[in-house]
């Protein structure tokens, strides 16, 4: 919570300008019943206009005064809760960066969204009302009795007894709604889940005709939800009209106890119209305090939501030390080496990957194969650090890439997910990402190696041409081309391809292992290709054969062939007689 309430600092002084306009508000409004009573009790039953026109002025003013200080109070509390909910929400951002995919896992990508949005919306509300409502709320139900006071002491206990069982009464009832509060977060969060997993998965959904199943499970969470609202409605529902008959009934009182002593001469008419002014004005500010009162715990339990968020410690962190030098400066180029590597899931029993060492040097092209769920992409998600290894060291260069800082190491390396993923916009946009300043040649150049250039010319807009978010306007295999055209365009030193010339045809597939020969041969990188079919790595000049984890045999094709089982079964069942033989493009 610390680090919450430390991005309200700013905005401290904003604040303190929102609660003094709205204490002028209220002071104005509570001015107002007195003038009030003296406009009937010297004007209106003495018969002296000239009074009753000038404290009417007098009125006016207030009456305008009072307005002026609400809309300068709603702007600046405006400005305090907006501002404060925009940066807590560029810091939750920015932590979420930071994290490494097992952190995001912790908490799920949904939760995460609900947090940034919905949380921070809650805790951004109840400070705007604690601001207008609830910090005001003690001083003017103080001077509201001290101004009944005034009027008539007696008057004033009455009231004070008034405000005492009507506050005790909404406390009673709207404490019932705190624990719902919480319980509504959680189903918020359920609820977006699922609706995230429902739309993302809509293909699939169709396809296999679950709509109704959905459509179900997509309902019972709406209907979880919907329950605790109802309860929570329930209370308010109660609440409410409770308070309005409690303000009736303490009306009624002052009219009794006052009508008694206008007729005892203690007190004059305008009087009693004045305390039912503060009267009302009292109750209603207490029983607004109190609903923001009820409002503070919900706020409560989403601020603790997103200090969980801001105060993780990442687990994949820069050292101190880290380093951060141009890669350009290091003495070895391009060369990626495994060294006894071996590494477990946060949530799993048994390590994935165990004793694994190879090196790739400039030039190279190492291929990675094996069965599912051998451990492929693990291998190829470990050398930009998106899990820390548990035992050996990854070495870029010759450097252990802890050691380096993580901006450093990733700008040394073109990643290629196995799940390609595009962003809403161009064509050229999504290449651009892979290098912020890429010219329109090199993103040509780039769109070339991958052989994406001829399609995206053949669109009406060519690189200008719209895509949808997750590139859903387009196939899997021109996805994948623009994909690997993104990680061209950094001409970084290692390729890192995840399986991703999965969804390319045999011809597009060889054309571009051949353009990527030629590219990493000029421009001095190595090549890590994760794949499924051995004929797009065949010419790799290492294929390493993975099984369970364990590295099964390492060499070239032709080598495999004779030593290893493992790699001959897969060959044997995905080639013809003469590929087996052994395939250059
Ligand atoms: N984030 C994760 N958390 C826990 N276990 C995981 C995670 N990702 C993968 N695994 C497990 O690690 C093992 C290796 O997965 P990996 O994705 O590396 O295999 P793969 O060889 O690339 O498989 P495929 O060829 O099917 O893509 C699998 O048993 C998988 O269930």
């Amino acid at each position: 919570m610390k680090k919450l309430l430390h991005l309200m600092k700013p905005y401290k002084w904003t604040a303190v300008c929102a609660v003094l306009f709205t204490l002028m508000n209220n002071i104005c409004v509570l001015y107002l019943p007195g003038v009030f009573a003296k406009i009937i009790n010297k004007g209106a039953l003495m018969g002296d206009m000239p009074y009753v026109y000038k404290m009417g002025g007098l009125m006016l003013l207030v009456a305008v005064l009072s307005g002026v200080t609400y809309i300068a109070s709603a702007v600046f509390a405006s400005k305090v809760t907006s501002s404060f909910a925009r940066d807590l929400r560029r810091a939750v951002f920015v932590k979420a960066q930071e994290y490494s995919m097992s952190d995001y896992q912790k908490f799920g990508s949904a939760s995460l969204i609900t947090r940034c949005t919905n949380d921070i919306t809650i805790i951004q509300r109840s400070f705007m009302m604690i601001l207008q409502m609830l910090l005001p709320a003690p001083i003017m139900a103080v001077v509201g009795l001290v101004l009944a006071f005034r009027t008539n002491a007696t008057m004033g206990l009455v009231m004070a007894a008034i405000i005492g069982i009507t506050g005790g009464i909404a406390f009673s009832i709207g404490s019932k709604a705190i624990p719902l509060f919480r319980q509504l977060q959680v189903k918020m969060d359920n609820l977006t889940r699922i609706l995230r997993e429902i739309i993302s998965g809509v293909r699939v959904i169709r396809a296999f005709h679950r709509e109704k199943y959905e459509e179900d499970r997509f309902g019972s969470s709406c209907k979880d939800y919907c329950d605790i609202a109802i309860e929570t409605n329930k209370i308010f529902a109660v609440l409410l009209p409770t308070l309005t008959l409690l303000t009736n009934l303490g009306i009624i009182c002052i009219l009794l106890f006052g009508g008694v002593k206008v007729s005892e001469g203690m007190m004059q008419i305008g009087s009693i119209f004045a305390l039912i002014e503060y009267l009302t004005i009292i109750l209603f500010t207490v029983t607004m305090a109190i609903l923001v009162f009820m409002e503070i715990p919900r706020a409560q339990s989403c601020g603790e939501r997103l200090s969980e968020v801001l105060d993780l410690e990442p687990e994949i962190q820069d050292k101190k030390n880290a380093l951060a030098q141009d890669s350009a400066q290091t003495p070895i180029r391009a060369q990626l080496e495994f060294r006894n590597v071996s590494f477990r899931y946060a949530n799993a029993e048994e390590a994935v990957l165990n004793k694994i060492s190879f090196i790739s040097k400039a030039g190279e092209t190492t291929a990675i194969i094996g069965g599912t769920g051998s451990g492929k992409s693990t291998i190829a998600n470990l050398i930009p650090r998106f899990f820390d290894v548990d035992e050996g060291e990854i070495l870029i260069d010759g450097v252990d890439i802890r050691n380096l800082s993580q901006k450093e190491l990733r700008s040394r390396i073109g990643f290629i997910p196995q799940k390609t993923f595009l962003f809403r916009g161009t064509i050229a946009s999504n290449i651009r990402y892979g290098k912020e300043d890429a010219s329109d040649t090199e993103i040509i150049q780039a769109a070339k190696t991958a052989q994406a250039h001829t399609f995206i010319s053949s669109m009406e807009k060519g690189y200008d041409s719209f895509v949808a978010q997750g590139g859903t306007n387009l196939s899997g295999g021109q996805k994948q081309r623009i994909a690997i055209a993104r990680a061209l365009v950094r001409k970084p030193e290692i390729y890192v391809f995840d399986d991703s010339f999965s969804a390319l045809d045999y011809k597009t597939d060889a054309l571009l292992r051949k353009a990527l020969r030629q590219e990493i041969k000029n421009k001095e990188a190595s090549l890590i290709i994760v794949a499924q079919r051995v004929s797009s790595i065949l010419d790799a000049d290492r294929i390493i054969v993975l099984d369970q984890g364990e590295i099964a045999g390492v060499g070239t094709h032709q080598e495999l062939m004779k030593s290893c089982l493992a790699y001959k079964q897969i060959a044997v069942s995905q080639l013809s007689e003469s590929q087996l033989k052994k395939e250059v493009v």
